[in-house]
């Protein structure tokens, strides 16, 4: 088993086959990569559950071939089990003919009825090769399964799950285990995909890394060891304004979230934060803030005057803002300077009737920061999470953070990450004005939209998971200390 941080690449159905074609071409046989597949589904089931009466369902292809290897390792080592096909047995090719020729035991066909009797049972009926919704008989004995509410560990994929997208394609039994082989894919991570998995172990099962070096593969699962040798870790020598000088526009009636915003922003390390606030209101932000420098912002062109001082170099315009022209001024404001911009909640819905004058705009760093619903109010693409995140940044011309309990961030030039260590925990108010401070304090210190994007969902998710349960957004901001200490210390580990 293996799961370190160079395997955070993440591969679609297509691109694992070609992948497999590539060490079949460099000389290992595919009958060693399904009896390394198989076996690793059997010392995971192993691993994770006492023996018990288990079942295991095969199917037509090689994911089927995995479930008679993994069959004959579990039987051999005293499980008391038996396997059942879904199909006409005597029409399977290839390496699972060869695998199904070498099981001894009975073969009985797959039905609900099977089901009887097990206490485990191991769903190796369909994986990447899935071409179309579930129907029929396959279909009953998929609903049967999850009907069941048995303990699955699933080989690759649960049955009917997209791969590549996270989506089920009908009817899905949803598993305890997955194991999955070389390189996970994103459905294993993409809502709802990622609940269908349960937890998901990745098997080396002889694939050679170098197979990746022809693919054009450029999806990840978001890990320091993706940006952690560009974090911005201050010098011996630093001063303050080497570290750049994040301005978080405030907003008139919500004065919580840009508060939010730019205490992220200032624990990030930006050097120097200040909170251009409505003149009507900046006594009460200036009242609540002490390390953030609160401006009077005289509007509608008071921002502009705050950011003719070129040292300010990261800009969030959004949280808390309102859905008036004033927004949708300091956006342009913003634009206008060619600085770093994170643009977050009402920069974004400002737009909605117009996304191509926000498009227009967009010239320079930009990271847009938008939930499902923000995202729909700017662009109207289709596809899996990751599609659309993709196509919205090639459209924007900006990185796009798209939200959510499987956020992915996409960059224009088509690099992807997809994050998984953040806790339901921060489905509360307040925490998205965190994250836009955090990208952008991270920007004011030099670091790219998306290398800030990734970095920063990475941190917002770690301070969320390492505080627990009971979390409320003012709480990010004091545990982000603990999450950099300990990213320095893994710096420092790579460096040694
Ligand atoms: N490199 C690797 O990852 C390895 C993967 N292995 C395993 O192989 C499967 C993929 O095998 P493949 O034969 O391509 O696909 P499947 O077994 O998933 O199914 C193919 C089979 O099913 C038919 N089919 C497709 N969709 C449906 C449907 N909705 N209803 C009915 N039938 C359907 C299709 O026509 C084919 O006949 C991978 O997941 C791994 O488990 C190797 O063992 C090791 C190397
Ligand atoms: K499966």
């Amino acid at each position: 088993m293996v799961s370190s941080p160079s395997c955070t690449t993440l591969l679609t159905p297509a691109q694992m086959q070609a992948a497999d074609r590539a060490a079949i071409n460099a000389g290992v046989s595919g009958l060693a990569l399904m009896e390394a597949a198989g076996a690793a589904v059997a010392n995971a089931v192993a691993a994770h559950y006492r023996r018990c009466p288990i079942v295991v369902l095969c199917g037509p292809g090689n994911n089927g071939g995995d479930g008679f290897v993994a069959a004959r390792h579990l039987r051999d080592a005293g499980w008391p089990l038996r396997l059942a096909y879904w199909g006409d047995p005597t029409t399977i090719t290839g390496d699972a003919a060869y695998f199904a020729e070498r099981w001894t035991g009975q073969i009985e066909a797959a039905t609900p009825a099977t089901l009887a009797g097990a206490e485990l049972v191991i769903d190796a009926l369909l994986g990447a090769g899935l071409s179309r919704g579930l129907e029929g008989s396959l279909a009953a004995l998929v609903q049967a399964l999850a009907d069941s509410k048995l303990p699955i560990c699933a080989v690759d994929v649960p049955t009917g799950l997209d791969g590549a997208s996270g989506q089920p394609m009908g009817v899905v039994a949803p598993a305890e285990l997955t194991v999955t082989f070389f390189r996970k894919k994103p459905g294993h991570l993409l809502m709802p995909g990622r609940q269908l998995c349960g937890k998901v172990v990745l098997a080396d099962i002889g694939i050679p890394a170098t197979v990746l070096d022809t693919m054009d593969a450029q999806v990840s699962e978001n890990h320091p060891a993706l940006w952690l040798d560009r974090y911005p870790w201050p010098t011996l020598d630093a001063h303050k304004y080497q570290r750049g000088h994040a301005v978080v526009v405030g907003g008139s009636i919500m004065a919580g979230a840009s508060r939010l915003a730019a205490m992220a922003c200032a624990r990030i390390g930006a050097g120097l934060v200040t909170l251009a606030a409505p003149q009507d209101v900046w006594p009460i932000y200036a009242g609540a803030l002490t390390s953030i420098m609160v401006q009077p912002m005289a509007d509608p062109d008071g921002l502009a005057d705050i950011l003719s001082d070129a040292r300010k170099n990261a800009i969030v315009v959004g949280p808390g803002a309102g859905l008036g022209q004033t927004t949708r001024r300091h956006v342009e404001q913003a634009l206008a300077t060619q600085r770093a911009v994170v643009l977050d909640a009402d920069a974004i819905s400002v737009f909605a009737a117009e996304p191509q004058a926000l498009f227009r705009l967009i010239d320079g760093p930009c990271v847009l920061t938008p939930h499902d619903g923000e995202f729909g109010r700017l662009f109207s693409v289709q596809g899996s999470k990751l599609q659309r995140a993709s196509q919205a940044a090639r459209l924007s011309g900006a990185v796009i953070v798209l939200k959510g309990a499987d956020t992915v961030v996409a960059a224009p030039d088509g690099r992807c990450v997809i994050n998984t260590n953040a806790p339901p925990d921060l489905a509360t108010g307040g925490t998205g004005d965190v994250l836009a401070g955090l990208i952008a304090g991270l920007m004011a210190q030099g670091l790219s939209p998306y290398d800030a994007g990734c970095t920063a969902v990475w941190i917002h998710g770690e301070a969320a998971r390492l505080f627990g349960p009971g979390l409320v957004s003012e709480d990010l901001p004091p545990a982000i200390p603990r999450v950099l200490r300990r990213l320095r210390r893994r710096a420092e580990a790579r460096s040694a």
